[in-house]
């Protein structure tokens, strides 16, 4: 049997109200034991004391049953609405471990669905997501995935490639030979060309998903004293790095994180790069090249008042990045062409004039990139994985067909493996490990 866990699954700390959530077989009776009164009616909420093993009353709330299998975890489920202080839930904890209650794990809870079919493991991964979102993108994104917008499409997959392996499968146990080629391309030719191209478009996707998760990454980059300090903390509208007339200030990456556009930012300072003075310094401007390279987007950063080759700053900019032309207080800016498709924007960090054009751009250029569109968005490096996995073997099929069903049964099969590993219909330990590990207690 099963045994009964419990959570806070509200934030620690004092609040107004504290929720208390149990799920097991004996959530009732522990309920039953806590409030000393009949059970509440399912899902209603009523007035409650809740006593401890003694009989002393220990707070009083609302109590909640939510009998299985109707219930957020599939199995018995109870919820206790208390005062939320901290001695309040102590007590109340200690009450249930004397009714042989058991604290959760983190993901205990969710867990507990995903086993019971209340949700699948992407499904999980958006509720994990929601709880962390920051911004409006990233809830909007979360929220999609809790209710099934990637289970749905590898769902989907999945049906298709079955209806493959069926007919594959038809043509090894009767080979007539005569028309085997025949037949199989009827058959299995034109809907794996279509999974091919449908799996392929969701993976090039720019890593959209991944963006919106984890923060769209923007790098400063640029000569020593160009001023990228400067305009990281006019962006930021704070002083997270040092700026110095000293060429050469920033050495290690400084990040700050913004909100643009309701999607998360990550806006990148770096070492000037020149040739370096020692060895410091020369990792700086490595980590700065590395940076730049990874980025989502560059702003090369170049100072209008000197006499400065913009060519070694040009070849690091790519179509879609933007080139500043700083300090435009000092001297107006300069007549010249910007590479291909490199938007540039005249400002003066300092006197904050033309910041606001840029912060303009930047807002449109990280909504173009990550607004949701009609197709769900791969949100985790494990999806892209396993997609690709997938794919793989979708390949190999395709290419199997020529030579008869039997090789490309195998691989679709396989496919259709990988696409189960992805919402979890294959148990695979340890990748549930990984993503049930990820959520805090309570949930
Ligand atoms: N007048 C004027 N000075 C600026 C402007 N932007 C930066 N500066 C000055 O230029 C100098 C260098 O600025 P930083 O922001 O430290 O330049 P950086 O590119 O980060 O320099 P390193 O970290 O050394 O690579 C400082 O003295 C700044 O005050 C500007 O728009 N106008
Ligand atoms: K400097
Ligand atoms: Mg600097």
């Amino acid at each position: 049997m099963t045994d009964t866990i419990f959570a806070l699954a509200s934030a620690p700390g004092r609040a107004g109200v504290a929720v208390i959530r149990l799920s097991g077989p004996l959530a009732g009776p522990a309920l039953d034991a806590l409030t000393q009164r009949p059970r509440p009616a399912p899902r209603a909420a009523a007035l409650r004391r809740f006593h401890d093993d003694s009989g002393a009353v220990i707070d009083s709330g609302l109590a909640l049953w939510f009998p299985a299998p109707a219930s957020f975890t599939g199995e018995d489920c109870a919820e206790l609405q208390v005062h939320g202080g901290p001695a309040v839930i102590e007590a109340l904890a200690r009450a249930l471990e004397a009714l042989d209650l058991r604290a959760a794990g983190p993901g205990e809870f969710t867990r507990r669905a995903f086993e019971h079919g209340k949700l699948d493991l992407t499904e999980a991964e958006g509720l994990a997501d929601l709880i962390d979102a920051e911004t409006e993108g990233q809830r909007a994104q979360a929220l999609a995935q809790m209710t099934g917008a990637l289970r749905a499409l590898y769902e989907g997959w999945r049906t298709q490639l079955i209806s493959i392996l069926a007919a594959l499968e038809g043509e090894i146990d009767f080979p007539d030979e005569d028309d085997v080629p025949d037949h199989l391309s009827e058959a299995a030719t034109e809907p794996l060309d279509a999974l091919i191209k449908a799996l392929a478009a969701h993976l090039d996707d720019a890593r959209r998903g991944e963006r919106v998760r984890e923060g769209f990454a923007i790098a400063l980059i640029g000569a020593p004293n160009a001023g990228k300090s400067s305009l990281l903390n006019a962006l930021a509208r704070r002083e997270a790095a040092i700026v110095t007339d000293i060429p050469g200030t920033t050495r290690d990456v400084v990040e700050v994180r913004l909100v643009l556009a309701g999607f998360p930012v990550i806006l990148a300072d770096t070492a000037g790069l020149r040739e370096a003075a020692d060895r410091v310094e020369a990792e700086g401007v490595r980590r700065a090249l590395a940076r730049a390279e990874d980025a989502d987007l560059r702003l090369g950063v170049s100072d209008v008042s000197r006499e400065t080759s913009l060519d070694a700053l040009h070849e690091r900019l790519r179509p879609g990045d933007a080139l500043i032309l700083n300090k435009t207080d000092l001297a107006g800016a300069p007549d010249f062409a910007s590479p291909e498709g490199v938007t540039a924007f005249p400002l003066s960090a300092t006197t904050g004039e033309g910041v606001a054009a840029l912060e303009a751009w930047l807002e449109t250029a990280v909504r173009q990139r990550l607004s949701a569109r009609e197709a769900p968005a791969l949100s985790r490096a494990r999806h892209r994985q396993g997609v690709t996995r997938a794919l793989d073997h979708l390949t190999a099929a395709r290419e199997a067909l020529a030579r008869g069903p039997e090789l490309a049964a195998l691989e679709t099969h396989l496919a259709i493996r990988a696409l189960e590993g992805l919402t979890g219909r294959v148990d695979v330990e340890d990748v549930l490990d990984a993503v049930f590990s990820q959520f805090c207690i309570g949930k």
